[in-house]
């Protein structure tokens, strides 16, 4: 299978729009010319890819280790799956990480269809898969290999250990020994500050899924309105039909984007309106029904059209609710873009002074998109949690799931009047945190209660 991919690289890296021959790197069989390819595992939501680029070989300055090290691991691919060769253009480029100096921009994708690996092995580490690596996933990513969310848990960690170590000495040696006062206390109060910071990182955790998954932005508003164009403008893709005609989208249409650096799931919708045919209405139904789950509703409507009624019934059905919050207190965000400006008299006066802050854009001259993007980028920064500026934030499935079961097992610690059962539920809750920091052995116990106890001395 190696050398089927090695044939790929090869030929990819001998186009004509690569005169550098390929060597393999890394597992020792080389592959004919002088140059040499450096490529990088990656994956992603059902595919993952691999990316090839031709390293910048000063000299005295051979591949970094890490490349080199990352392809003697490449061990998801399997024989029995198929690659298929993506040709140019449609590379991906550039491929500039920080963690791979040498690389230049890449010469071919090689996209690997339903590759079953775990996303979170390769991610992040400036590899990501060739489609989806926004910036503030990647960010995000190398900020917890970096260990800024471990240091974290290591913390958590170091503090429960010492509160069941207490507790444990209390319970072992506390009338033999004579224990200073206050340790069940000092334990608790540490227990209660843990629950707190762990309580508080939990209710992040939907923030950290969006910044994986990607938020789901929906576009809406009133037929002809310019949504279509908008989505295709913004996915740099034609992923809807645009047509003068009111009532061309009739169903919801999907497209992954990256947005302002966030990944979104961005929804294009039928236009709103009352009295249209059957299948018009069905799409009405599912463009509400979409609206409901939006992370971000993009409500669009025609900056030259705003009295007309399907405009008037668009900001007092979707667009005046969500800045006002809905009855369950949750207020859905929404950006307001008022299309087609260049059908307005040049430097004429806002078209809607009394409208709530929006934004006007033109889909046809492209005027207005860089104030969207910032507008969107600040707004997704809130959605997904901004990797760059926060507290890490968890968008792994399995730690949120070892930190709530940490909780809980904490919860379970306050709630008992049995000290036994109490010490229990902390190492319950100190095995939960060492799914995911490794450690929580019975030495560092022992360890704890021999430097911070006179006992058995
Ligand atoms: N002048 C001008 N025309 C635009 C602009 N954006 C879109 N249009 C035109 O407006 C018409 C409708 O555009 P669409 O993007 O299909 O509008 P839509 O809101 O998706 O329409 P429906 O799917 O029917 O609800 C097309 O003829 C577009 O070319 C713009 O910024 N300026
Ligand atoms: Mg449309």
């Amino acid at each position: 299978m190696w050398r089927g991919l090695w044939t790929l690289v090869a030929r990819a890296a001998r186009g004509p729009r690569s005169p550098r021959p390929c060597t393999r790197q890394g597992s020792g069989v080389p592959v004919p010319g002088s140059g040499a390819t450096i490529f990088a595992l990656s994956s992603g939501h059902g595919r993952c890819g691999i990316r090839c680029g031709i390293p910048d070989l000063k000299p005295d300055s051979p591949p970094s280790a890490n490349v080199l090290r990352l392809i003697g691991s490449c061990r998801f691919l399997t024989p029995s799956r198929s690659l298929l060769h993506v040709p140019p253009p449609r590379f991906r480029t550039p491929l500039s990480t920080p963690r791979l100096p040498h690389v230049l921009p890449g010469l071919a994708v090689l996209c690997y269809p339903e590759a079953q690996t775990d996303p979170s092995r390769w991610s992040g580490r400036g590899l990501n898969h060739p489609h989806a690596q926004p910036m503030a996933q990647r960010r995000q990513a190398l900020r917890q290999l970096d260990g800024e969310l471990g240091h974290l848990c290591h913390g958590w960690a170091r503090t429960l250990t010492k509160a069941l170590a207490h507790v444990e000495a209390y319970i072992d040696f506390g009338e033999d020994d004579n224990l200073e006062e206050g340790v069940l206390e000092q334990a608790n109060s540490e227990v209660r500050e843990l629950q707190l910071a762990l309580g508080a990182h939990l209710r992040d955790a939907r923030r950290g899924q969006r910044l994986r998954s990607g938020a789901h932005v929906v576009v809406a508003g009133p037929p002809n309105a310019g949504k279509s164009s908008l989505v295709n403008l913004l996915s740099r893709k034609p992923v809807s039909i645009v047509s003068p005609e009111p009532g061309t989208t009739r169903d919801v249409l999907e497209t992954p984007v990256d947005l302002a650096g966030f990944p979104a799931l961005l929804s294009d919708t039928a236009g709103l309106r009352e009295g249209a045919g059957p299948v018009e209405q069905e799409g009405v139904r599912r463009a509400r029904e979409r609206l409901e789950q939006a992370d971000l509703i993009l409500a669009v409507l025609d900056a030259s059209d705003l009295a007309s009624p399907s405009s008037c019934n668009f900001l007092d059905t979707v667009v005046a609710p969500a800045g006002a919050g809905s009855p369950n207190g949750n207020s859905q965000r929404l950006l307001l873009v008022l299309n087609k400006s260049d059908l307005l008299p040049p430097g004429g006066p806002d078209p809607s002074p009394n409208l709530r802050p929006h934004l006007l854009l033109s889909c046809l001259t492209g005027e207005g998109l860089d104030g969207l993007l910032e507008a969107l980028r600040k707004e997704l920064a809130e959605v997904c949690g901004d990797p760059s500026t926060g507290p890490p934030v968890l968008t792994r499935a399995r730690h949120q799931h070892h930190l709530q079961g940490c909780l809980d097992a904490l919860g379970h610690y306050t709630q008992t009047k049995d000290l036994a059962l109490a010490a229990e539920a902390l190492r319950l809750a100190r095995g939960h945190l060492a799914r995911i920091t490794g450690g929580g052995g019975t030495e560092e116990i022992l360890d704890i209660i021999f430097r911070d106890f006179c006992v058995g001395k």
